[in-house]
């Protein structure tokens, strides 16, 4: 199939965004926006480096990478609408494994109401998939990771460390062990963007949200850096699924603090909104856990502190850095 006929077939037949004035099919896509702000992301995942073949089925693939610009959207505060894929193909991938991948794009699309409104294909050597993704928030909404302030209660969604470990799992050579971890796998082939969430809290006045791409480490300290505060985490309060007590407390630990990739919400709000959080977690059937504080503190700005075993130290961001 040439590169038409192949654009030809993912092309969605009708599309479901009232605001869309032209899909694929010209020079570019347009729609029409009069009341709320556009937000816009995108994010890129290439073979060997977010999945390979042994971790993903081509499936599992679309939906995790269209899961994870979504989650984008989550984090901060918006609605995803549409969504464009520049996509990179290489030789040895068959038409069904291609299709599947867009069948993965598909499903997760459907559950929120996205469109397909354009892209790019070329051919190369690794398979990289792209996507842009688009969503509205209404203005003043927005919720950004510099807005923490001095006293907030810091929250994340969801358990860490269950991607990570699901990975760990998929990339061992213990195929008994793959069978026993379905939870623990599917936590990193299709995970579950907080959208749902994010909106249940847009009657508040002030959220800062950052989602978990890279690992909570990470995570905090680009709240902290971004709001010129310091995050205290206590390592005791962290989420953790019992799948996850399998693993030595050492592994538990890589995973729950540098593992990344479980795409739950980190945040904070000001005391007096708590309990809303609690009910809009309740409401949309999401966990909530109030994980440590936010705190100005002359010396020790941008910082993310960790108490762990009643001792607090300088926790380091970890994570995965590409090209460090
Ligand atoms: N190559 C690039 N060119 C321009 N902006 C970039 C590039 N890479 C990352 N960014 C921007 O840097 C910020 C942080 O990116 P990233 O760490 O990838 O965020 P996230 O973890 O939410 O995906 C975002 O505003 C993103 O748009
Ligand atoms: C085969 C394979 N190896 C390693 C990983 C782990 N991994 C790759 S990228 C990444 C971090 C998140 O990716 P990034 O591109 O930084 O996403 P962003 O922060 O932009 O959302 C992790 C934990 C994986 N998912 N699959
Ligand atoms: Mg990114
Ligand atoms: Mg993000
Ligand atoms: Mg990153």
């Amino acid at each position: 199939m040439d590169e038409f006929k192949f654009i030809d077939s993912i092309k969605q037949n009708t599309y479901k965004q009232p605001s869309l004035l032209k899909g694929i099919g010209d020079d570019a896509a347009v729609f029409r926006q009069n009341y709320q702000d556009v937000v816009t992301a995108v994010d890129t995942f290439v073979e060997n480096v977010h999945f390979s073949r042994k971790t993903m089925d081509p499936y599992h693939i679309g939906y995790r990478v269209l899961a994870a610009n979504i989650s984008d959207m989550a984090a901060m505060g918006a609605t995803p609408a549409y969504y464009m894929i520049s996509i990179v193909i290489p030789e040895n991938w068959s038409e069904s494994e291609l299709q599947q991948i867009y069948q993965g794009m598909d499903r997760i699309a459907s559950t929120y109401k996205m469109d397909l409104i354009g892209g790019d294909t070329v051919g190369g050597s690794e398979l990289v998939v792209s996507i842009t993704i688009i969503g509205f928030v209404d203005k003043q909404k927005a919720r950004y990771r510099s807005t923490m302030q001095d006293g907030d209660v810091l929250f994340v969604t969801g358990t860490l460390g269950d991607a990570a470990a699901g990975l760990h799992l998929l990339t061992s050579d213990k195929n008994d062990l793959v069978q026993d971890n379905n939870y623990l796998i599917d936590r990193h082939r299709l995970p579950t963007p907080r959208v749902a969430f994010a909106q249940a809290l847009s009657t508040l006045e002030r959220v800062t949200l950052n989602d978990i791409s890279d690992g909570i480490a990470n995570e905090a300290s680009e709240l902290a850096t971004a709001s010129n505060l310091t995050v205290q985490l206590y390592y005791e309060k962290l989420p953790k699924h019992p799948k996850l007590k399998q693993f030595s407390s050492e592994q538990q630990r890589a995973f729950q603090l540098f593992g990344g990739e479980d795409f739950e919400l980190v945040g904070s709000v000001p005391q007096k909104d708590w309990d809303s959080v609690l009910q809009a977690a309740k409401k949309t059937a999401v966990k909530i856990s109030e994980i440590g504080n936010v705190l100005y503190e002359p010396n020790g700005s941008n910082n993310v502190f960790l108490i762990e075993n009643g001792k607090k130290h300088v926790l380091e961001k970890g994570g995965y850095t590409h090209r460090s």
